[in-house]
């Protein structure tokens, strides 16, 4: 698991070695890091000597950072310039990069034009202007700056421990921001690298290890992401005594005569996720539909019977059926079921949830979702707001709805009520489709129904990530968030990543469990 902490927490761990005299040592460290992943970034494109780099270096450490990294640079025989965007710079850091030769150019009021012109024509740029100690973003000249530097799109960015004007710690951006090709973090992953809208601009992530780690609070960090090793241990496999009703029934309230698709491709992704039965709830031609494409599902016109999980709400609409989903609801409230709560079925939930109650809304449905509630407050929360400040929004739905919340994006958070966040962003672009959410739906049903049974228990893969019993749901929800990114991704590498349906990214599932759970059988002892 990757753990993400925010800035304070990064200081924090720093503090003990700064007082113990260390903080130059760090810096080294930190800057060598950074002149490494510009030479193996350079090194793709063309050869190190003669390339040239600039850095723009902010008054802070950051700043001094990135002048150590360009000195260095100039020595292994690059053109280096340093742009100092303020009257005062790191001063042992710039007396280093003049002594291997750069040359040295400030930013004024009125020369900002001038110079973005100048830095668009470098082979790599350096974003040192701001890093963790930033207090909002970045203003007047540093800030034209860098608003006509992402006009004019500079060849390769490479972003020394944040992008400038990132808030490290939510990911809140403060705009302008120079998009950057890398990210290269020191001492731990900053919370704001793995939550858009932060994520979005910081392109790869790189760590640099510079000593401050085992002072990290590993048990207590802001964000947590899966990696393919977690998955490969938390996905469920049936044993040799295994059958369809041990393996999780799910019942899927999806769908109506107007979205019929819904309820086809969930039931279908279920299905594929590897639940043990589906029993589909819905209008009858939506039925025939489901059953055309899963005949493995079972149609339940009336009293569903047993199951262990249920998914309300994908394509949901028209009276009739939401009377389904309110029945559903009922029942597994009734009988302490978990449920994956999506679209139409937002509206429908009692006033405090369970955290087995997942639900899955996007930004607008998020916003929704928070202004229905009594203890949101009087200004109404925009789509817009949800999507500067997932993770700050994600954390108060949990907390205010006593259920796990998964947010839809680009980078998938999930948030227990306790306020752990997951961050999971292996998906396409190409995924922002139509029924990609049912998708979605589908496969977290069929895992939750799998893990239904076991996951309040001492389940080995989940204490192993030190997670209580009931934010294990949370780590569910990544689960599937993770596993819905890479078939996306995957189907859309099978045709050498171009456009992709819904239909594709669920047909795409099974490699992805699959290859998730051989590599892991391949490496553990
Ligand atoms: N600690 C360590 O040993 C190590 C730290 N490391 C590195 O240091 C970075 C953190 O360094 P930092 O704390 O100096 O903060 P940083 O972001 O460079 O400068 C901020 C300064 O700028 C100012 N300022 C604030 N907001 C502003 C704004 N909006 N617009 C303009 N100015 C603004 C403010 O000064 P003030 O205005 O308050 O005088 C503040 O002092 C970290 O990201 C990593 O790269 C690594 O080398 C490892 C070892
Ligand atoms: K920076």
């Amino acid at each position: 698991m990757i753990s993400a902490f925010t800035g304070q927490q990064i200081r924090d761990a720093e503090q003990p070695l700064l007082d113990s005299g260390e903080g130059a040592v760090l810096m080294q460290r930190a800057a060598y890091g950074l002149a490494q992943a510009v030479i193996r970034e350079l090194k793709k494109k063309r050869r190190l000597a003669g390339a040239s780099v600039t850095v723009l270096a902010g008054k802070g450490n950051n700043g001094g950072d990135g002048l150590y990294a360009a000195a260095y640079l100039a020595r292994r025989g690059m053109r280096s310039t340093a742009v100092l965007a303020a009257d005062s710079v790191h001063a042992e850091a710039l007396a280093a990069f003049r002594a291997a030769g750069g040359r040295v150019l400030q930013l004024g009021t009125s020369n900002a034009e001038e110079l973005a012109v100048l830095c668009a024509g470098e082979d790599v740029i350096i974003d040192a202007l701001l890093g963790t100690g930033a207090r909002g973003g970045l203003r007047d000249a540093p800030a034209e700056l860098i608003a006509a530097l992402q006009e004019l799109g500079p060849r390769l960015v490479v972003a020394c421990d944040v992008p400038s004007g990132l808030d490290a710690g939510t990911g809140e951006v403060h705009w302008p921001v120079l998009d950057a090709d890398v990210t290269v973090t020191f001492g731990g992953f900053k919370a704001g690298l793995l939550t858009d809208p932060g994520e979005g601009c910081a392109g790869r992530v790189e760590l640099v290890r510079i000593g401050i780690e085992s002072a990290l609070p590993e048990q207590a960090p802001e964000l947590r992401r899966l990696t393919g090793r977690d998955l490969g241990a938390l996905l469920p496999r049936p044993g040799r005594r295994s059958h369809k009703y041990s393996r999780g029934v799910l019942g899927v309230v999806a769908g109506s005569s107007r979205f019929s698709g819904a309820a086809v491709l969930g039931v279908h992704a279920a299905a594929l996720a590897g639940v043990g039965m589906v029993r589909y709830i819905g209008p009858e031609p939506a039925a025939r539909m489901v059953l055309s494409r899963t005949p493995e599902a079972l149609w339940e016109s009336g009293d569903p019977g047993r199951v262990q999980a249920w998914v309300v709400g994908p394509g949901v609409d028209g009276e009739e059926q939401l009377g389904r989903a309110g029945a559903a609801v009922e029942v597994a409230l009734g009988n302490d079921l978990p449920v994956v709560v999506d679209a139409g079925a937002l509206s429908l939930l009692p006033e405090r949830c369970p955290p087995h109650w997942i639900l899955t809304p996007h930004a607008g449905e998020l916003a929704s979702l928070l202004d229905s509630l009594p203890s949101t407050g009087e200004v109404a929360v925009t789509r817009a707001d949800v999507e500067s400040r997932p993770l700050h929004f994600v954390r108060q739905a949990a907390q205010q709805t006593g259920a796990t919340v998964l947010l839809k994006g680009a980078t998938t958070l999930v948030a227990s009520p306790s306020g752990i966040v997951f961050s999971q962003s292996e998906g396409t672009p190409w995924m922002a489709t139509a029924g990609s959410g049912d998708v979605l739906a589908g496969v977290l049903g069929a895992l939750v129904a799998q893990a239904a049974d076991g996951i309040a228990d001492d389940d080995a893969a989940y204490a192993g990530l030190g997670l209580d019993p009931a934010d294990r749901w949370a780590a569910v929800a990544a689960v599937a968030a993770s596993v819905h990114g890479r078939a996306g991704t995957v189907a859309s590498a099978a045709c050498d990543g171009g456009p992709l349906t819904a239909s594709a990214i669920a047909a795409a599932v099974p490699g992805v469990i699959g290859s998730l759970s051989a590599e892991y059988d391949r490496t553990i002892p």
